[in-house]
């Protein structure tokens, strides 16, 4: 077994099995503190909640807890390997919330037969939560759960492989065309995947600037192309009437790859034929659509990201969902709108562009870090991100009218 792979396990396994656990923030030490925490005293907040289901967020954890919630049918680029597979992923979400947002959360790994089984049970304990993450659900169901499940709920349902991803890689994308020299309304986009990822993330480029027309996807199949009769709902909004059939024909001359497929998929040879200076973000996990050991071998006139932690410019929605639903819980956002999420696009831009703490470098054992090809996004560690987003996502919600709480916590 290699060193890493035990490492990890260990990781998981000690010194408790798994990353979270429950602590108490009330005292339960003696006959008093019982007899308010728990029968006899408990009983106030209940009648206090019948009466107004919003008493929820004064007397209870909903307001700073979010359910993370699977049904391990997409678990990073490993596939459709069931709920219980995923529950370290979603424990790892869990981690991430807390330990960069200060936000309580659980993981919920859900089996179910059908689609409408999902979702009414995600809808059917909504109301416990302050806010909803959904994860690693594949295409195409997960577009029908995430829909369904706003209209159902009351709260921010947010599913984080679509958005989280797409805003991240919006933000990682501007600025790396623009170190580039490159106009995003000009750029010849290859996007390898049409799954959930895929299609947020190229819908949220094409808010940006980004034209339609040039944009080519792939599925396992190939080009996503105007005469093929296969086509979902979700990958007809990107089929490009084009006589491109294969990804060389797409890569030549290309100036974007955007991966977000499965591991190894981007072979050196179509790298080769993209246009100079290109931006390659292979972002699947854990394995990205090419090595950047290889992309860098094959030309030196790119800019590469990926998913991971142990490269530069790591392009993943750790950089987004912590800090979205820090923003949305704290003026009680009824949703997450495309206001919030432009606003967390250049909240996250405009980071990367000031100087870097010295917590971050030493965090990362690096001497300097500054805007440019190695350091077109934040690092997940940099302590300004929950401020800046929040802050910026929480206005945005105030300012479009679905903030429940419309003035901003005296902690920004
Ligand atoms: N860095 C980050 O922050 C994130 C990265 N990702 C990564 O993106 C990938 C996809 O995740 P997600 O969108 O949630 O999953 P989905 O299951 O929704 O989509 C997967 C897509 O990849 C396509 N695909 C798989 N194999 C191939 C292949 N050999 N050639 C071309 N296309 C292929 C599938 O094609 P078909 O439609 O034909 O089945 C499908 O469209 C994963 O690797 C995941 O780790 C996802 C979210 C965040
Ligand atoms: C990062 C992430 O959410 C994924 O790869 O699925
Ligand atoms: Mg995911």
């Amino acid at each position: 077994m290699s060193d890493f792979r035990q490492r990890a396990l260990d990781y998981h396994a000690l010194p408790t099995p798994g990353k979270i656990k429950v602590e108490l923030s009330t005292a339960a030490e003696n006959v008093d503190d019982l007899a308010l925490a728990y029968s006899p005293g408990v009983a106030e907040p209940v009648k206090e909640i019948a009466a107004d289901p919003n008493a929820a967020y004064k007397y209870t954890a909903k307001g700073n807890m979010v359910a993370v919630i699977s049904n391990g049918t997409a678990i990073l680029g490993l596939g459709n390997l069931g709920p219980l597979a995923s529950k370290p992923v979603m424990e790892g979400k869990a981690l991430l919330f807390k330990r960069f947002a200060g936000i309580d959360s659980i993981d919920i790994e859900v089996k179910h037969r059908t689609t409408e089984e999902f979702i009414s049970t995600v809808a059917n304990i909504a109301d416990s939560f302050g806010g909803i993450n959904l994860e690693d659900i594949k295409a195409p169901e997960c577009f029908e759960i995430e829909q369904e499940l706003i209209k159902r709920c009351k709260i921010p349902i947010f599913h984080d492989d679509q958005h989280g991803t797409a805003i991240v890689t919006a933000a990682g994308m501007l600025n790396a065309l623009e170190i580039q020299g490159k106009d995003i309304n000009e750029a010849r986009i290859v996007c390898m995947g049409a799954g959930a990822a895929a299609v947020a993330c190229m819908e949220l480029l094409i808010k940006c600037g980004a034209q339609r027309e040039k944009i080519y996807m792939l599925d396992r199949k190939g080009v996503i192309h105007t005469r093929r009769g296969d086509l979902t709902e979700h990958k007809m909004l990107f089929a490009n009437n084009t006589d491109k059939r294969t990804i060389e024909d797409v890569m030549t001359g290309a100036d974007v790859f955007l991966g977000v497929s499965g591991p190894d998929l981007l072979q050196p040879e179509s790298l080769a034929l993209m246009a100079p200076n290109p931006v390659v973000f292979a972002c699947s996990n854990p394995d990205p659509e090419i090595k950047p050991e290889l992309a860098h071998e094959v030309r030196d006139d790119l800019i590469m990201a990926t998913g991971r932690s142990d490269y530069p410019n790591q392009v993943n929605n750790v950089l987004c969902f912590p800090f979205i639903f820090r923003g949305a819980l704290d003026v009680r956002a009824t949703e997450i709108n495309d206001a919030m999420k432009v606003a967390a696009v250049n909240a996250l831009r405009s980071v990367s562009k000031e100087p870097v703490p010295q917590s971050v470098l030493d965090a990362s054992n690096i001497d300097n870090l500054s805007f440019g090809r190695d350091y077109i996004i934040p690092k997940p560690m940099d302590p300004r991100l929950c401020e800046r987003i929040a802050t910026a996502v929480a206005k945005a919600a105030i300012n479009s009218g679905v903030a429940q709480i419309d003035e901003m916590p005296s902690h920004y």
